[in-house]
């Protein structure tokens, strides 16, 4: 089987659509933020605090690269590292969740738990721009996520994978 990638802005469902998919496909799930937390035995919120951002993305990396053959949610800044896109080109398919800023806003709206959210409204929306300008570049598939089911999300992601 092929690894299905789930990449979007921070809040865009990709934990949740994620879980919808493993229900419909039967296939294993894994969420790199859980993955990371696991292994190191520490929070995001922590790991950004104590050891800072560039090493939280060097375990994105190790997670990209030890993970497969699995539905994957990725973090909002996977695609910060060309050599995450490399290695998830080479092994499976990206599915971009694309989803309004005033749609994660709401969705967001009492998060403490995502350190890039924790910023100001300009920083957000500056980091919204340059994120979805990437996620467009380096996704096979875009599902627009607004006032959809996380179900009919899966539903979709499984018809267009199938096109
Ligand atoms: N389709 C949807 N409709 C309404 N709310 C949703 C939908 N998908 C996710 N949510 C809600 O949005 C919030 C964020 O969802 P989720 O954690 O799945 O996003 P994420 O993309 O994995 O975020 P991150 O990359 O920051 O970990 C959760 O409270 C979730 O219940
Ligand atoms: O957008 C981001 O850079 C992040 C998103 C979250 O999923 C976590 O991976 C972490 O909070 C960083």
């Amino acid at each position: 089987m092929k690894t299905i990638y789930l990449i979007g802005f921070m809040g865009s469902g990709k934990t949740t659509v994620g879980k919808a998919l493993h229900e419909l496909l039967q296939l294993p799930f894994v969420d790199t933020d859980q993955w990371i937390e696991e292994i190191t035995g520490d929070s995001i919120p922590n790991i950004f605090q104590l050891s800072g951002e560039e090493a939280f993305r060097l375990l994105e990396l190790q997670a990209i690269q030890e993970l497969s053959k699995a539905i994957i949610a990725t973090g909002g800044g996977i695609v910060e590292k060309e050599d995450n896109i490399e290695m998830m080109k080479q092994k499976g398919i990206i599915i971009y969740l694309k989803t309004s800023l005033k749609e994660i806003s709401q969705r967001l709206q009492n998060d403490n738990s995502r350190p890039l959210w924790q910023t100001s409204i300009s920083q957000r929306e500056q980091l919204y721009q340059k994120r979805c300008h990437l996620y467009e570049k380096y996704a096979d598939k875009t599902i627009s996520t607004d006032e959809k089911t996380s179900y009919q999300i899966a539903q979709e992601i499984v018809q267009r994978i199938n096109e």
